[in-house]
């Protein structure tokens, strides 16, 4: 096949805020410098990009794509080493049926993420896409100055253990077995700078367990008045899959969540994910790991 050359490469807006439709790149590890800032140009400046028709990607070639964004890494609690392809599949029910931002429990959470639809039901199962940084943009002022001093603890075992076993319990307990495996607990600012857009993001979603210095109800009251600026459906955007397509979201910057409108269908994507840095508050304070505790030497 051809190379994407800079001239073939059309960026084009879904939503008013969020999302953009990238033509004329054909993903691969051999892809084009230029190509490749220009897929990084729209992810910083779209936060998700959507390319469609990428039907010659096997998990090798999603993989050395991913390389030429950053160093791939796995799940933190998946222990399966080497592995850095993750399928999220519809046996696993609910866990990214949440507004989350992925990761968010270990400090260097990834800095983006790449989803390849391989099964997609006939209708639903899409996924929606919220920009923390427009929801950050549009607090009153007084509630961004409130916001900027906020600390969160991100944790897993709060996450999945909040989940209800509805449909198969036996593989419930097999996601919790993998995805719980080891309790992480992270302290991160609710504020977050953007390392290279130098925007304002709400870091929040469904890892937070609570606000550092809150009463448990203040902290709910709190978070879920940010988190409503975050999900408002402006700063939103929902994509239907085909199969072929394949989105990448700069998880510094955004929320994202499944829809889980499709019943029993089969539902298959695959995930490659960057390494990311460690957040920084506007105080300049870093995110700092509570659990496990960093080692010592
Ligand atoms: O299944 C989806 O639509 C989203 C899955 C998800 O949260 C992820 O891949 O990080
Ligand atoms: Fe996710």
């Amino acid at each position: 096949m051809t190379a994407s050359t800079l001239d073939q490469i059309t960026v084009t807006k879904v939503a008013g805020r969020i999302g953009a439709v990238v033509e004329g790149v054909r993903l691969s590890g051999d892809l084009d410098p230029s190509a490749v800032q220009a897929v990084r140009d729209a992810l910083h400046a779209h936060k998700v990009v959507f390319f469609r028709g990428q039907d010659h990607l096997t998990d090798e070639i999603q993989l050395a794509f991913t390389r030429l964004l950053g160093t791939p890494i796995g799940h933190p609690t998946v222990n399966t080493e080497g592995q850095y392809v993750l399928p999220i599949t519809s046996e696993y029910g609910g866990a990214a049926d949440q507004w989350h931002t992925d990761v968010t429990f270990v400090p260097a959470y990834p800095l983006a993420s790449i989803l390849r639809a391989i099964d997609i039901p006939s209708h639903g199962g899409d996924t929606v896409w919220a920009n923390t940084a427009t929801a950050y943009d549009e607090l009153s002022p007084a509630l961004q100055e409130l916001a900027n001093g906020l600390r969160a603890i991100h944790t897993n075992a709060y996450d999945y253990a909040g989940l209800s076993p509805d449909k198969d319990p036996e593989a419930f307990k097999r996601y919790l077995e993998v995805f719980a495996s080891t309790v992480y607990e992270t302290e991160h600012p609710v504020v977050r700078v953007h390392p290279v857009t130098g925007e304002r993001t709400l870091l929040l979603g469904g890892f937070v367990q609570r606000l550092v210095g809150y009463s448990r109800e203040d902290s709910r009251l709190l978070v879920d008045l940010l988190q409503g600026h975050v999900t408002r459906l402006e700063n939103t955007v929902r994509w239907s899959w085909r199969e072929g397509d394949v989105a990448i979201w700069d998880n510094r910057a955004t929320q994202h969540r499944a829809v889980s409108d499709f019943g029993g269908a089969r539902r298959v994507l695959h995930r490659t994910t960057v390494d990311g840095d460690v957040p920084v508050g506007v105080d300049g304070r870093a995110s700092v790991a509570v659990k496990p505790r960093p080692a010592d030497n």
